[in-house]
């Protein structure tokens, strides 16, 4: 893997068989080093209490919904189920206590463009045919030790979907990710069965179109990575992650990428964008 960010030919035959792909050492100590003490100075800068309000359980619905919905747009901060105490107030450290921050970090904030619209992640997308690829949402995923949540299995299509589906998943490992830690796991080729159910945002809230599939776990893999690599998982690859028991954090920057070329953006999707985002390159 050069700094140029292609695939070799082996890789992309293993991503197209798989679902996802390793790549080592995407990203330098140095690009990750800024990403981390970038979040790190907007955890400061975060005001806890007024957040917190809106997710306490005596508050309406409503509010954790629309504080959901605008996050497509902006650097918003989502708790960690795990992070209140019985009487509503947090057990610990804002900073140990945000589950992930998102969805437009790689819009607005000067340091995750700057990896996000990166010449090696352009020519990522180039190489895995995407037209006009758009960066949909970021994530800064946490990982919090002791209370870092499950992510339950699920494919990335179904909360971004587009007609045809065309979500690809880039997930750069921050720190090192082990199966201590809540890596991701995976099940290989469970990207061939195509997409099982759709992520609707209705009048009244967001909700699945059909019940979870149950899913055998010897069928998945642990994806153990070492901090700079990158994930890429196709759209509709099967995957979730446990919950972190151990005492270190799992950080990671999650991109999820649709093309605007030759597929439509569904309207029913959560992300209703009021601007449309820009793509990355137009080919
Ligand atoms: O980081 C995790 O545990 C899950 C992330 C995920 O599902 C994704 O980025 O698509
Ligand atoms: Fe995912």
């Amino acid at each position: 893997m050069g700094i140029s960010g292609k695939p070799s030919p082996e890789q992309l035959h293993s991503f197209h068989s798989q679902g996802f792909l390793v790549i080592e050492s995407f990203s330098s100590p140095e690009e990750i080093d800024d990403m981390r003490r970038r979040m790190d100075q907007l955890l400061d800068g975060f005001d806890c209490s007024t957040a917190a309000s809106i997710f306490s359980t005596k508050n309406q619905q409503k509010l954790t919904d629309d504080y959901f919905y605008e996050s497509a747009e902006k650097i918003s901060f989502f708790f960690e189920e795990k992070a209140f105490g019985e009487d509503g107030n947090l057990k610990q450290a804002k900073q140990l206590s945000i589950n992930k921050v998102g969805h437009a970090l790689h819009e607005i904030d000067p340091v995750f463009k700057t990896f996000s619209c990166s010449e090696k992640l352009s020519s990522l997308m180039l190489s895995l045919g995407y037209k006009g690829p758009v960066i949909i949402q970021s994530m800064y995923i946490f990982k919090q030790p002791g209370i870092g949540g499950e992510v339950v299995p699920h494919q990335d299509n179904s909360f971004l979907y587009t007609e045809p589906p065309t979500c690809t998943g880039l997930w750069l490992a921050l720190e090192d990710a082990t199966i201590l830690n809540g890596c991701l796991w995976a099940i290989p080729g469970s990207h061939k069965n195509g997409l099982v159910r759709r992520f609707i945002r209705g009048d009244e809230g967001v909700y699945f179109d059909q019940p979870s599939p149950s899913y055998d776990d010897k069928d998945f893999v642990p994806v153990e990575v070492k901090a700079g690599s990158l994930v890429v998982l196709h759209g509709d690859l099967i995957h979730q992650s446990f919950e972190n028991q151990s005492p270190k954090s799992r950080h990671a920057y999650s991109l999820h990428v649709v093309d605007t070329d030759g597929c439509k953006w569904a309207q029913e999707n959560w992300i209703r964008r009021k601007v449309d985002p820009e793509p990355l390159y137009e080919s």
